[in-house]
């Protein structure tokens, strides 16, 4: 249950204040993800500064922006009736699935929830317009800002630090999408699929993506390395993503992007080959240019070393404990449905142990889909953080501190996980299937290159 018992009404729901026509020109460009856009404030309203707004977008394969005024499904609030109250409508739902779902899990010093503020037709249609440009083209492509949302999500502005009075320090921070950090045990994984007890889904999935030309190059990222709780394992796991960012990496400089991709397509082709990075750390890690990077990129690790701020994650990333394998079954009892997945299998003594997945209570298939679907949540947020350098060592701060003995240097930092949002039920059919191309993919390019391997 949450702690506060707030199941049901939006969380400080601003209705003061409504975005209008006029406003829309203070609201810049940051990024975008699949359903979201994300404008910074450029402004001066007490309101707004140090805030990002995130407003939903509509698939284009739609044609139509939809309202979303919808709730959620019967079987949705089944399986969420302990946190949301059934008549929530689908946006607060979502509010309250960060509020008193993850901020438990993930602590309210690194989760901003945010609240919705109330925005005009007029004011998403001028947005719309005035980002055009800079939005990735793939990213037209897929999708509109939804011009008929009635609100939109105000959090803190995770890449900057909020004014504090006196003259600015630069502030850089760094975006990291980590994906799954363990390997699953589960004994619901297909003999054939033992692969995946031995190769992170992440590395699996680069092989699909590989084949299907949406990277051009696999990732030398292991998120079994980011979550090691090692020193070295970690900084070798920066290094990697710094070496392939794709869509897991980014720097940001007072809030501009300057380092990483908008979305897929980020290989090394952007790697500091100008020197430009180098350039844009120099108010920030005081070395000479050209030794600016391997210090910045080590300040990562040692935050992310020292602060722990990973292990909750991945704790609420193993809430999937019997791989989709398992929640798969879990899933057709909660519908009361003949399993297809048992339908389609040959083999009895595999049909037996998926058996016992159907003769277990109601009560427990719906924990067993609510984990996975919120350690799906987990496997796909990420987590940004900032640091500004401290001028005064003794200094009073309510961020977290970082020294960084390469350069001798103490900063400020925090850090918050973003893009928390609940993964919708019929998600779990699809989740079912892309595992299977996955492993089915991985395991064709392993076996042409042991047949290759052989005829050397
Ligand atoms: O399935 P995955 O692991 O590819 O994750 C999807 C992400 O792909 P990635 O592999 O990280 O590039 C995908 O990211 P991109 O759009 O590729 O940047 C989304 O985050 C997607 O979530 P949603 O559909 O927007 O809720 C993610 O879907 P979920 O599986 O988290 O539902
Ligand atoms: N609070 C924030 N502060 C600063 N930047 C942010 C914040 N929230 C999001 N962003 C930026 O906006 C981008 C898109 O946001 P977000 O990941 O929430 O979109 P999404 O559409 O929900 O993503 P997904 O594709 O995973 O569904 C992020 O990658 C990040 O760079
Ligand atoms: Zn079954």
């Amino acid at each position: 249950m949450p702690e506060n018992g707030e199941l049901g009404d939006s969380i400080c729901s601003n209705n003061e204040v409504v975005l209008e026509e006029d406003d829309a020109a203070d609201w810049v460009y940051r990024g975008e993800g699949a359903a979201n856009v994300v404008l910074g404030y450029a402004g001066c309203s007490p309101a707004f500064v140090g805030k990002v707004i995130r407003i939903q977008k509509s698939p284009r394969s739609t044609e139509k922006c939809t309202a979303e005024t919808s709730t959620l499904s019967t079987i949705e609030n089944l399986v969420w009736k302990e946190y949301i109250k059934s008549s929530t409508s689908k946006e607060t739902a979502q509010q309250l699935f960060v509020q008193n779902v993850m901020v438990p899990r993930l602590g309210s010093g690194h989760v901003d929830a945010g609240m919705h503020v109330p925005v005009s037709r007029v004011f998403l249609e001028t947005v719309e317009k005035n980002i055009l440009s800079q939005r990735p083209p793939w990213r037209v492509e897929g999708g509109k800002v939804n011009t008929l949302s009635d609100n939109a999500l105000l959090i803190s502005d995770h890449s900057i630090f909020p004014h504090g009075g006196h003259q600015e320090a630069r502030c850089i921070s760094i975006e990291i999408k980590p994906k799954c950090g363990f390997l699953p045990c589960s004994r619901f994984i297909a003999e054939d699929n033992d692969t995946k007890r031995h190769d992170t889904r992440f590395q699996m999935h680069q092989v699909l993506k590989l084949h299907q030309g949406e990277i051009s190059q696999l990732s030398d990222y292991d998120p079994l390395d980011l979550f090691s709780g090692s020193y070295d394992r970690i900084n070798k796991a920066i290094k990697a993503l710094f070496t392939t960012p794709q869509n897991n990496f980014r720097i940001f400089v007072n809030g501009s992007l300057v380092f990483g991709g908008l979305g897929c397509g980020a290989d090394s082709s952007n790697l500091d080959r100008g020197g430009e990075l180098e350039d844009m750390l120099g108010g920030i890690i005081q070395a000479d240019h050209g030794q600016r990077l391997e210090p910045f990129l080590l300040l990562i690790g040692e935050t992310i070393f020292r602060s722990r701020v990973l292990a909750p994650l991945l704790e609420a990333q193993k809430l999937d404990s019997l791989d989709i394998e398992g929640a798969i079954h879990a899933y057709y009892n909660i519908f009361s449905q003949s399993c297809h997945v048992c339908g389609d299998l040959v083999d009895s003594k595999t049909s037996q142990i998926y058996q016992s997945l159907h003769s277990i209570s109601l009560e427990e298939s719906v924990k067993i889909v609510r984990d996975y679907l919120i350690a799906a949540t987990a496997k796909d947020c990420s987590l940004m953080i900032s640091f500004r350098a401290r001028e005064h060592e003794d200094s009073v701060s309510p961020y977290g501190k970082v020294y960084l003995e390469s350069t001798n240097q103490s900063f400020d930092y925090k850090a918050y996980f973003i893009d928390l949002d609940m993964k919708p039920l019929k998600k779990m059919m699809y989740y079912h299937e892309l595992d299977k191309k996955i492993i089915h993919c991985f395991k064709q390019r392993k076996e042409m290159q042991q047949g290759l391997s052989s005829l050397c």
